[in-house]
């Protein structure tokens, strides 16, 4: 029936889906087919400078890197919103902060495989740390992703007296946010995947140096609409490029197009609530409740600053982070008109993050069609305890920046805290890990879809729960892991 084959498909050259097929294709009897639903590159070289250049985030209205959805925050509260649609994924496009999940964060992951003593190893193979390196206990030094901070003779003003003042209100600083002992909290200077002010994407660490090799094929502007299963069996994907349909073959299908189109994929695909099949007219293959379903995130408050003077602006957007209790403080450097080209003027914002939100979110289609955006629903600060951590959130950022400190800013009045309410863009778990005894897991341990045979999801769907930290450098973890769990030939 199809025209073509491959050993392994990944559908979605994110992340984690650059990660896999790298990964997967270092054994070289394997073929491996990477769909990207974006653009793709052929090498290093031809990457444009705007997903290169750190200082800014390439997603503004009109952006070609990213594809957008209306999503539903909260009751009424409703946001567009962007993801990576470009080989890279969101990470091609991000802010570049690359901080690894707590220790405490992995209890909540199947501990078969998923420990912190299991997963650590493959944060460190991951890494090449530019400033502690092989030095450190807990870092690497011939991994892919090389990983920086700024020196504090280049911070920027604004970072420099945020940190000043949250070590006088009496925050622990730690030089490395990597290092385990950075979860009880406290400011510290953010590891970023960025080298000499490039931002590296997985497509640049990972597959573009690669992508020459035989066995390994990437096909960009070409979108996966559905799997194709013989009765439980997985055999293909149709896929669509230019508008013209047609089948690839493969008994091993990896799904990495991203939290929000990995369950969007699999329900049109018959994967998921029997009743949503259903509703969609398609058959059902396995009934999953969880598809689409319980997925988590980190709210963001954006708290409006004043800041007093002209300042740099090739810096990182966030050079410096604090955790306090459940909420992450982020001191950008620049107004988000000048992070992000094309928005329209506004203040400068310091971000309230809710690393450990309660909300649970849900994702549905509303037709079968790939290129409809799906219905995204968050449910943030529905509980009584997310709006006090929140509040207290607020507070704290008032309170540190009234401080002497930080004479460069001060807080206008405002009366609502919760007025600009928005999201992190870490969105996890909308096809999750679990236990078979919980009805709303979709994966077991190693990715493999329950109920199918030969589908995997690699990418942050997959996370039992978004972490306490953003999840890119778990993402780029968890996809070595995985990949590893699947027989690629990583070396450690
Ligand atoms: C603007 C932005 C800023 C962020 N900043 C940070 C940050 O600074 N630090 C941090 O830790 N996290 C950050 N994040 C989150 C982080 O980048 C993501 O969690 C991570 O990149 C997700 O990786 P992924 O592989 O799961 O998905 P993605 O990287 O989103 O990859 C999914 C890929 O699949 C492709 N795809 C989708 N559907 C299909 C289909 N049907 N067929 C073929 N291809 C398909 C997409 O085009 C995309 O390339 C940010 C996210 C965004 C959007």
């Amino acid at each position: 029936m199809g025209i073509e084959h491959a050993d392994v498909i990944v559908v979605g050259g994110g992340s984690c889906g650059c990660v896999v097929a790298s990964r997967l294709s270092e054994n070289p009897d394997r073929s491996v087919l990477l769909l990207e639903a974006g653009p793709a590159f052929s090498g290093v070289a031809d990457v444009p400078a705007a997903l290169l250049d750190a200082s800014t985030l390439p997603i503004g209205p009109g952006s070609e890197w990213v594809g957008t959805y209306a999503a539903e925050l909260a009751a009424d509260v409703s946001r567009t919103i962007a993801r990576g649609r470009v080989l890279g994924g969101s990470g091609a496009v991000n802010g570049g902060y690359f901080v690894r999940a707590t220790p405490g964060d992995f209890d909540a992951w199947p501990q078969s495989v998923w420990s912190f003593d299991q997963v650590l190893p493959f944060y460190i193979g991951s890494e090449t740390d530019l400033d502690v390196g092989a030095t450190g206990q807990w870092h690497g030094s011939r991994g892919p992703m090389p990983v920086s901070r700024t020196r504090v003779q280049d911070r920027h003003p604004v970072t420099a007296a945020f940190v000043e003042a949250a070590t006088n209100a009496g925050f622990l600083f730690h030089e490395d946010l990597n290092a385990p002992d950075a979860a009880v909290g406290g400011v510290g200077v953010v590891p970023s995947n960025i080298r000499d002010g490039v931002r590296v994407s997985a497509a640049l660490a990972y597959l573009l140096p690669v992508v020459g090799k035989k066995n390994l094929r990437v096909q960009g502007n070409t979108t996966a609409a559905s799997l194709i299963f013989k009765g439980s069996k997985v055999i293909g994907v149709e896929i669509i490029a230019d508008g013209v349909r047609s089948v690839v073959e493969s008994d091993t299908v990896v799904i990495s197009a991203g939290a929000v189109q990995t369950p969007a994929l699999l329900l049109r695909s018959g994967v998921g609530p029997s009743e949503s099949s259903a509703a969609l007219g398609v058959s059902v293959i396995a009934d999953s409740p969880g598809v689409g379903q319980g997925f988590s995130d980190h709210p963001e408050v954006a708290v409006p600053v004043v800041t007093t003077n002209e300042f740099p602006t090739a810096s990182r957007a966030l050079e410096a982070v604090l955790h306090a209790g459940d909420v992450e403080i982020r001191p950008y450097t620049r107004r988000f008109d000048r992070l992000i080209s094309g928005l329209p003027a506004g203040p400068h914002v310091f971000g309230v993050g809710l690393m450990r939100s309660t909300a649970r979110g849900s994702i549905a289609l509303r037709s079968t069609d790939p290129f409809e955006a799906p219905d995204v629903r968050y449910r943030y600060l529905e509980s009584e305890g997310d709006r006090q951590a929140m509040r207290g959130g607020v507070a704290l950022v008032r309170d540190l920046i009234a401080s002497p400190s930080m004479a460069c800013a001060e807080v206008p009045a405002t009366d609502d805290p919760f007025a600009a309410l928005g999201t992190s863009l870490h969105l996890s778990g909308s096809a999750r890990m679990g236990p078979e005894s919980d009805p709303g897991s979709v994966l077991d341990d190693h990715c493999r879809v329950r109920g199918v045979d030969g589908v995997f999801v690699i990418d942050t769907s997959a996370f039992p729960v978004v972490p306490s930290r953003g999840p890119h450098a778990t993402a780029i973890m968890f996809a070595e892991r995985a990949a590893a769990l699947m027989g690629g030939d990583q070396a450690q």
